[in-house]
């Protein structure tokens, strides 16, 4: 390289695009706590202030108690600058976030495993599983799509280009075709070409439980009769801009289809990721990855001392 040629320009790293993308929220915490300084151990005001910042930045009533009985025992006999508030809270929202943390792993034998995808219209479902097929892809294993949401024309058009633009090879039908079926052909076909991954798209009807209920009971029937241990994984999408409305959701898909993990998407378009916290809180379920932008790439494992860093505002 000659003297005067310009440096090639890093990519930034996912730990950037991670700060980046989690921004809105790492300021929704880092000015509701600012202000928060103690020349002296902190008192019940103090602490109730703490709490109340975490309440307003979406962790949850029950989060926010916890961090605040765990500060209040800690009490930071010689003051506290808010720098330090930061760090401990960062530190107790780690240890809210490492117990759900769990990659999306392919474990299952005789293969394949086959994950289902579940979550309203919207929330970032299709997308999530195109991106779920690249991390595989990534690791080489050999995956594949089932176009289950057969409901709606667009939903089938716009995985197949995913699994086009992936390589991906996608078992679909025609609109208002039977998704057990596809979903049956899938298994075979996957089964037959030792396929590692089945990843399967599901409708998004929360509105009427009765019918996904169904759909999704006989989706399970007929998977069970290829493979007793298929469903191996029902992963729950959802959008971290509905704030509140997400637990709501988790609760609801829960009941309904037994959630086994969660995948967060749309974290960089929102103050409200807070929310990841209030989930692990709530319902403890794992949390496989979160999704902060529309790349392929834009999907991590979910690291949680690094996302409760960026959550309490501490680089
Ligand atoms: N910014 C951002 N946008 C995302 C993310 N994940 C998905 N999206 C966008 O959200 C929109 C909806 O995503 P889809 O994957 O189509 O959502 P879906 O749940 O399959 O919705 P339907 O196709 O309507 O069933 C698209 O424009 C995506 O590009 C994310 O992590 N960040």
């Amino acid at each position: 390289m000659t003297a005067d040629t310009p440096p090639p320009t890093a990519a930034p790293s996912w730990t950037d695009r991670l700060f980046g993308g989690l921004r809105k929220t790492s300021e929704r915490l880092g000015e509701n706590l600012s202000g928060i300084v103690s020349k002296t151990r902190l008192d019940d005001n103090q602490l109730d202030d703490i709490e109340d910042a975490l309440i307003l930045s979406d962790l949850g009533p029950r989060a926010a108690a916890r961090i605040r009985a765990r500060l209040a025992e800690e009490r930071f006999e010689r003051g506290a600058d808010e720098q330090a508030i930061k760090e401990a809270v960062a530190k107790e929202i780690a240890a809210i976030l490492r117990p759900v943390a769990r990659p999306l792993e392919l474990t299952a034998f005789p293969r394949p495993q086959v994950i289902l995808v579940i979550g309203v219209n919207g929330s970032g479902k299709t997308t999530t599983i195109a991106k779920l097929g690249h991390l595989f892809q990534e690791q080489d294993y050999a995956v594949m799509f089932a176009a289950g949401d057969t409901f709606r024309a667009a939903a089938i058009g716009q995985l197949g280009i995913w699994a086009e633009r992936l390589g991906v090879p996608i078992v679909k039908g025609p609109e208002g075709g039977d998704p057990a079926s596809i979903v049956f052909d899938a298994v075979k076909l996957a089964t037959e070409r030792g396929t590692d991954a089945l990843v399967v798209d599901t409708a998004g009807r929360l509105h009427n439980r009765r019918e996904l209920m169904d759909e999704l009971a006989k989706i399970r029937r007929v998977l069970g009769r290829l493979n007793p241990a298929a469903p191996h994984d029902v992963v729950l999408v959802l959008d971290a801009t509905n704030g509140q409305n997400a637990l709501q959701q988790i609760e609801i898909f829960r009941e309904v289809a037994g959630v086994t993990g969660l995948v967060m998407t749309k974290l960089d378009g929102t103050a409200r990721g807070g929310v990841l916290v209030a989930a692990a809180e709530q319902f403890g379920l794992p949390i496989h990855a979160i999704g902060v932008g529309e790349k392929m790439d834009d999907l991590r494992p979910f690291d949680p001392d690094l996302v409760a860093r960026v959550i309490a505002g501490v680089a």
